[in-house]
């Protein structure tokens, strides 16, 4: 493993246990901070409601570290609007934020119109399809932004369940992670690797910050962000938060290979014009003792074409 990134990851991750949101309150208070809450939303009507309800209840009346809480609709055809209306979001619709810039589809698009739509100091974004949500996952990604000011993102990791035909199985989800995203970031950016979830659809930062970098419309949305705001912050002011374990609901293959396509996009856009791809990928296995990093050689090499090759040993003096 680099040295940069086994420091980072040994510096910069955190558990979000480590906080109680009415600590948090107080840090908040002692900062003059606000809070932004934004879930982007399509078609969520089955799971919206009750994380909006869980957030309204846990950390806005009980304990007030939430300032705001708004649902980004992005062009539901069911009652997600309503449902989160209900639950006690304020619910805004992409058409009519920033109206004189259109309308892009996508899940970026709907956090870009959410950071539009917000004024917290931080922002914390989450997926609206989890199941069985727990605020403390809010609480956890807060907990480094108002605890050290050098930190100015933070992204959840957590162990991925895989819903199969068999039941609910402990490990197995991420497949984009696993297959696309993690190995280009490995390649391009390998200051990025001790992410364990680089794709995680939650996480926090600093308004300051994500008002400097691009949002990128769909899906890549995510690996756009980190990959411009180390550039923008450094590493440094990166973290993780392992908020324990996150279900989500799982869309078929083909939407997937969908989504992988808008990565590669967006990190080919990206890609540093110089070096050669780092050979080195590291890869996240949970045992007893929590999370490992166990770093694999997945460089390759060229064997030449066989007929050059049987051309030059027919030679009679033979290769040179
Ligand atoms: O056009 C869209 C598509 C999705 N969403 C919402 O975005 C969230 C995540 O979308 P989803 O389709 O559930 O993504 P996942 O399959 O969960 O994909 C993972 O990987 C993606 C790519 O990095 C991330 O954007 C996700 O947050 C992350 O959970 C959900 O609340 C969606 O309703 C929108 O608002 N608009
Ligand atoms: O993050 C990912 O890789 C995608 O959301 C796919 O996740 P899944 O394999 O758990 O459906």
């Amino acid at each position: 493993m680099r040295p940069d990134v086994r420091r980072w990851l040994h510096h910069r991750t955190y558990t979000a246990d480590t906080w109680q949101a009415a600590d948090l309150v107080t840090a908040k208070g002692a900062r003059g901070a606000t809070v932004s809450v934004v879930l982007p939303a399509l078609d969520e009507e089955r799971t919206v409601g009750s994380i909006v309800a869980t957030i309204r209840q846990e950390l806005v009346e009980r304990c007030p570290l939430v300032d705001e809480v708004v649902v980004v609709d992005s062009g539901s055809s069911d009652r997600t609007a309503e449902i989160a209306s209900a639950a006690g979001a304020r619910v805004v619709s992409v058409d009519t934020v920033l109206p004189r810039h259109g309308s892009r589809p996508g899940k970026g698009e709907a956090l870009w119109k959410g950071l539009a739509a917000t004024s917290g100091d931080l922002l914390v974004f989450v997926d609206s399809d989890l199941i069985a949500f727990d605020p403390q996952f809010v609480v956890g990604l807060l907990g480094p932004l108002l605890t050290d000011p050098t930190v100015g993102y933070v992204k959840a990791l957590y162990d991925r369940p895989l819903t199969t035909t068999d039941g609910i199985v402990p490990s197995g989800g991420g497949r984009v992670t696993e297959l696309v995203a993690r190995p280009l970031l490995n390649a391009f950016w390998p200051e990025l690797a001790g992410f364990v979830q680089p794709l995680s659809g939650e996480y926090a930062g600093r308004r300051e910050l994500l008002e400097q970098v691009p949002f990128v419309s769909g899906y890549g949305v995510e690996l756009g962000l980190l990959v411009d705001l180390v550039a923008l912050a450094g590493l440094d002011a990166l973290a993780q938060v392992d908020v324990g374990t996150r279900q989500h609901t799982h869309q078929a293959d083909a939407a997937l290979g969908r989504m992988a396509g808008q990565i590669l996009q967006t990190a080919l856009a990206r890609r540093p014009d110089t070096g050669r791809p780092e050979r080195e990928l590291l890869q996240f296995l949970r045992t007893a003792d929590g999370l490992e990093g166990v770093s694999w050689d997945v460089g390759v090499v060229e064997r030449p074409p066989m007929r050059s090759v049987r051309a030059a040993d027919a030679r009679p003096w033979g290769r040179t």
